[in-house]
């Protein structure tokens, strides 16, 4: 039996671009493209030709220079001008320009639009689809119609929705996307317009019986919260195409979540939308994208996010210890991703026990040590600590615990920061008198490691880094591993706020080997003793994990 169409359009380098603060440039969109094919989108919208320099320009290098396995290019556009002829519209030749085998269309679907913003006729609106569509198929290209503000149009007036589908479909489009175009649809909604539509279109219910290669498509923005729940009830009535951006980026609050829709079809819904291991890799792929963009990707992110199967509360981790499934809804591997233990005043021993194994130490049948670690993870966090954010000082007092001790690769004996404030040496403004004052920030740190007693001055922009410049200095002399830790993040909260000057910090340092990356903890009266203690921390860390036996 044959299988039924079913379309994964990607609108990440269009729509998603259309997101505030995004920015992307023809090398970024070279680079995510094939990215967007690896995941095994059927379709890759790259952008506005002709409107847009930048996307021409993409179109153009993109047939040279990117290879596809799965996907085709589509160009954006949106169909002729009011009172023009679509061969005569510019707009509309640099679609063809572009040499992308797929034009796609926004087309006014909603009256109201056609009246108020194209100051046209309903009757020249629908002129202007099927025209369009009918030049652009003439030419050789596939053409799919985004019919913009479909949905609130539908509400208003179904008859004018419907004849825009229809002359659309006559003209020759291969699909019609429905559109929610301001995202503020409700799953009900969708469904109930997409069966009516269906209906009223000759089109028997059920994904595989639609005629011809004609297939109607959902493309939906996250306005209601609802962009994945409205684009499963499309595909549940009907819709056969989805529409959607990795990430889901997009204008205001978003377009839909593309990796969430295919997941949540392809695991929930049996409905195949990738071909080979696309979702498999999609945890990278989305991350790998997010690195392109320049926009940190967002822990809780379903699926995909870093805490999507993280898990805090130890009444969780005692029955994962049993089935992990009793509290996952799918094996985080089908996306590429992993399931995580996290440590705090929330953890049980079995947290503890899955943590440690997780980091390499087999803690089963060891109750009195799972009850000590989890009594000072408590007591820590009481005070201020928190281990779900530094799983290497975890690691350091797991260590410690099994063994009775922390290694000695170092003891201090003293060590001080000073910063001078006196008489900004600009004598000018404010900043400028207190940027001379960081460039005097001192440190001084006397220790005994590998037989010696080594004293080190460090200067830095502020005392944290004076402290850790001289403390690496120190420290390298006798470990030569050191020189290639990097400080590479450094976050600062203040706890008990109302304690004003008097109030307690928590440093959270995250440092690297170049390799791997690992976060640290510490908690003191003020910033200089916490970053010193999350320093000690990472570089004991660092240590420990280059396999360095103290000195
Ligand atoms: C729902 C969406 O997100 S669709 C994607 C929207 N994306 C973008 O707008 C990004 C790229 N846009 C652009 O670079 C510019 O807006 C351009 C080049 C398309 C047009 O720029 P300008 O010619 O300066 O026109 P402007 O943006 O002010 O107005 C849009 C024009 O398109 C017309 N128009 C809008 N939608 C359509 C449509 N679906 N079909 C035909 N014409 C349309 C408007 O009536 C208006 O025409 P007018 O100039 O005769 O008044
Ligand atoms: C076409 C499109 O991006 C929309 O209607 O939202």
């Amino acid at each position: 039996m044959a299988t039924a169409p079913f379309h994964v359009y990607d609108t990440t380098l269009r729509d998603g671009a259309q997101q505030e603060g995004m920015n992307l440039s023809v090398a970024d969109k070279l680079a995510i493209a094939p990215l967007l094919d690896e995941l095994g989108v059927g379709f890759i919208e790259g952008g506005w030709p002709g409107a847009i320099p930048k996307d021409t320009e993409f179109f153009r290098r993109a047939a040279k220079e990117i290879e596809l396995r799965h996907a085709v290019l589509a160009a954006f556009g949106s169909t002729r001008k009011a009172g023009t002829r679509a061969w005569d519209d510019p707009q509309v030749r640099a679609l063809l320009d572009s040499e992308a085998p797929v034009v796609t269309l926004v087309a006014k679907s909603d009256v109201r639009h056609v009246e108020r913003a194209l100051r046209t006729t309903p009757d020249e609106g629908i002129a202007m689809i099927r025209d369009t569509v009918e030049f652009l198929v003439g030419e050789g290209r596939r053409v799919v119609v985004d019919a913009e503000h479909f949905f609130d149009g539908y509400r208003y007036d179904a008859g004018y929705t419907r004849s825009a589908v229809v002359a659309a479909f006559e003209a020759g489009a291969e699909v019609v996307a429905l559109c929610d175009t301001n995202g503020g649809m409700l799953p009900s909604w969708v469904g109930d317009v997409v069966t009516e539509l269906r209906e009223s279109l000759g089109m028997a219910h059920g994904r595989d019986a639609l005629p011809g290669d004609a297939l109607l498509g959902m493309h939906a923005h996250n306005d209601s919260g609802c962009a994945i729940a409205n684009t499963l009830a499309a595909v549940d009535a009907g819709c056969a195409h989805v529409q959607g951006t990795v990430n889901g980026y997009g204008e205001r609050t978003g377009n839909v979540d593309l990796v969430a829709v295919v997941a949540n079809l392809a695991l929930k819904s049996g409905i195949r939308t990738l071909p080979g291991d696309g979702l498999a890799e999609s945890t990278r792929i989305a991350h790998a994208v997010a690195e392109i963009t320049n926009i940190a990707p967002h822990a809780r992110q379903p699926y995909v996010g870093a805490s999507a199967f993280a898990h805090k509360a130890g009444l969780h981790a005692s029955a994962i210890k049993v089935d992990p499934d009793l509290y996952q809804h799918i094996d985080p591997t089908a996306v590429g991703n992993d399931m995580r233990m996290l440590v705090s005043d929330m953890a049980g021993r079995a947290s503890i026990e899955l943590k440690g194994r997780e980091l390499g130490f087999d803690l089963a049948g060891q109750g009195e040590l799972l009850t000590r670690v989890t009594t000072r993870v408590k007591d820590a966090e009481a005070q201020g600590y928190t281990f779900d954010a530094a799983d290497a000082s975890f690691e350091l007092i797991l260590r410690e615990e099994l063994t009775g001790d922390r290694p000695h690769y170092f003891r201090i004996e003293s060590w001080r920061a000073i910063v001078e404030t006196s008489g900004g040496r600009s004598g000018g403004t404010p900043n400028a008198d207190r940027r001379d004052a960081e460039a005097l920030a001192e440190a001084t740190v006397k220790l005994h490691a590998g037989g010696e007693r080594i004293v080190v001055t460090g200067e830095g922009n502020g005392p944290v880094n004076a402290l850790d410049q001289a403390l690496r200095h120190a420290l390298t002399r006798v470990y030569p591993q050191i020189e290639k830790f990097d400080l590479v993040d450094f976050k600062v909260r203040i706890l008990d706020a109302e304690h004003g000057t008097d109030a307690t910090t928590r440093v959270l340092v995250e440092t690297t080997d170049g390799q791997h990356t690992w976060s640290t903890v510490g908690v003191g009266p003020n910033i200089i003793e916490a970053a010193w203690e999350a320093l000690i921390d990472a570089h004991v860390y660092g240590l420990v994990h280059a396999g360095v036996d103290p000195r």
